[in-house]
């Protein structure tokens, strides 16, 4: 009988995984078991809290959860979610959550067709979601009929819901959970932003459009990162993580503030670096160059999954910059130079105030700092912003998406 050995394998290729034991649990959506979850006991107990009537059918209390990126508010969501399925499974009640990203689905249409999609079961229900073609009244319809079918409780987890274009879509999801003339079945909503500090219009408007409960996490110090790293080596084969790996790891992601995902990222790329330079530990090197590459690789998907729009602003504001380096350009001047780029995307324009609020939620990012500041009594506030990166590097992801590619600036 042939083995293995006996065949000849094709060099383009690696067979072995020197480093790796099982690389999918650095996975960010990988999502770990309880005994993984590193200094979130209190806030895994408030959210149980709000979902424990769903275990017996009842309606939630709805909650909006607070926190920087990578402080495990999805984790945290997800986590308790699942493990309300199970115990309601007990009951005989069906629980099902659909987990939206809404810097993806931004308009109500969008939300409800993918809430719609990920609870719907087509062989059981005979109802199909399609992508396009239905009113937004029709994907409604939708809904509620699929919810009925499928579950007793549904909890919505709204991510980035900061993001949505409309607040509609939060009111009607609650009022028709208390509604029993829309639906049998009861609805709970998780909507989770990082706008910590950030209090927006549209998020003081989502937020009084409908009743809930809200939950803060904090960033994680470096000794909580190291013990959720070491949860995790098991990713990696016996002895083949240097010892200052770890920590060092942790510290670079503490740096800024506490982020697990940030910290995972620069040990998957560690381990991803030294397989590829072929040594045979993962040493402090290796963590330095992951460091970058992590850190390049986010600012990419940053921008890259930005809306055309946010694009387009962030453009103007570049064009500006390699004409005057460094310099910062008051949101009128910015604004008149987007309109020209919307105009050559026929793409409809925006308005002032809603380019102010992008350039300030990109300020968030760290992509760009803006500053306000007072013109004197009576004469309003005046924001300035500044691109932090190079322009040319800003160019170079923009330019990956085809529409602004096809301007050629
Ligand atoms: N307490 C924790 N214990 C173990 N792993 C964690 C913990 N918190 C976060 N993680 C891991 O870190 C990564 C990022 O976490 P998560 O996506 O939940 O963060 P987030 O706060 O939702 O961030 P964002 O706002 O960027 O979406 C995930 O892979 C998650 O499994």
């Amino acid at each position: 009988m042939a083995t293995d050995d006996d065949v000849d394998r094709d060099p383009l290729f690696r067979y072995d995984e020197p480093i790796f034991a099982d690389e999918d649990l650095l996975r960010i959506s990988h999502l770990p078991g309880p005994n993984r979850i590193v200094g979130r006991d209190e806030h895994m107990q408030k959210v149980a809290e709000a979902l424990n009537p769903a275990i017996f059918g009842q309606e939630p209390t709805h909650l909006f959860i607070f926190g920087k990126t990578g402080t495990g508010k999805s984790l945290i969501s997800r986590s308790v979610s699942k493990r309300v399925e199970n115990e309601a499974r007990h009951e005989d009640v069906d629980v099902e959550t659909a987990f939206i990203d809404c810097g993806e689905q931004t308009t109500e249409a969008s939300v409800i067709k993918t809430v719609g999609r990920e609870l719907n079961e087509p062989n059981e229900t005979g109802i199909s979601v399609p992508q396009r073609g239905l009113g937004t009244g029709d994907y409604y319809d939708r809904l509620w009929q699929i919810i009925d079918a499928c579950s007793d409780v549904a909890i919505v987890i709204l991510d980035e819901i900061d993001m949505l274009e409309d607040d509609e879509v939060l009111r009607k999801l609650s009022r028709a959970g208390e509604n029993r003339r829309v639906t049998d079945s009861t609805i709970g909503i998780i909507g989770i932003s990082n706008k910590i500090d950030f209090p927006d219009e549209l998020n003081e408007r989502v937020k009084s459009s409908f009743a809930h409960d809200e939950l803060v996490f904090p960033p994680y110090d470096a000794h909580q990162l190291v013990d959720i790293l070491q949860n995790r080596a098991d990713a990696f084969r016996d002895g083949v993580l240097s010892d200052d790996a770890i920590p060092l790891t942790a510290a670079l992601a503490a740096q800024e503030h506490g982020d697990a995902r940030k910290a995972i990222d620069i040990l998957r790329n560690a381990g991803r670096i030294a397989t590829k330079e072929e040594d045979e530990e993962v040493t402090e090197e290796h963590v330095y160059a992951a460091k970058e590459k992590t850190e390049a690789d986010r600012f990419a998907e940053l921008i890259e999954g930005a809306p055309t729009q946010a694009k387009a602003i962030l453009l103007a504001l570049t064009v500006l910059t390699e004409n005057k380096p460094r310099d910062q350009f008051p949101t009128q001047q910015i604004y008149r130079q987007y309109q020209s780029i919307a105009r050559k995307l026929d793409m409809d324009s925006l308005s002032e105030r809603r380019v102010q609020e992008i350039l300030q939620e990109q300020d968030f990012l760290n992509v760009i700092n803006s500053e306000t500041k007072g013109r004197g009594r009576g004469r309003g506030v005046h924001t300035k912003h500044r691109l932090l990166e190079e322009p040319e590097i800003v160019k170079k992801v923009l330019n990956r998406d085809s529409r602004i590619a096809d301007l050629g600036v």
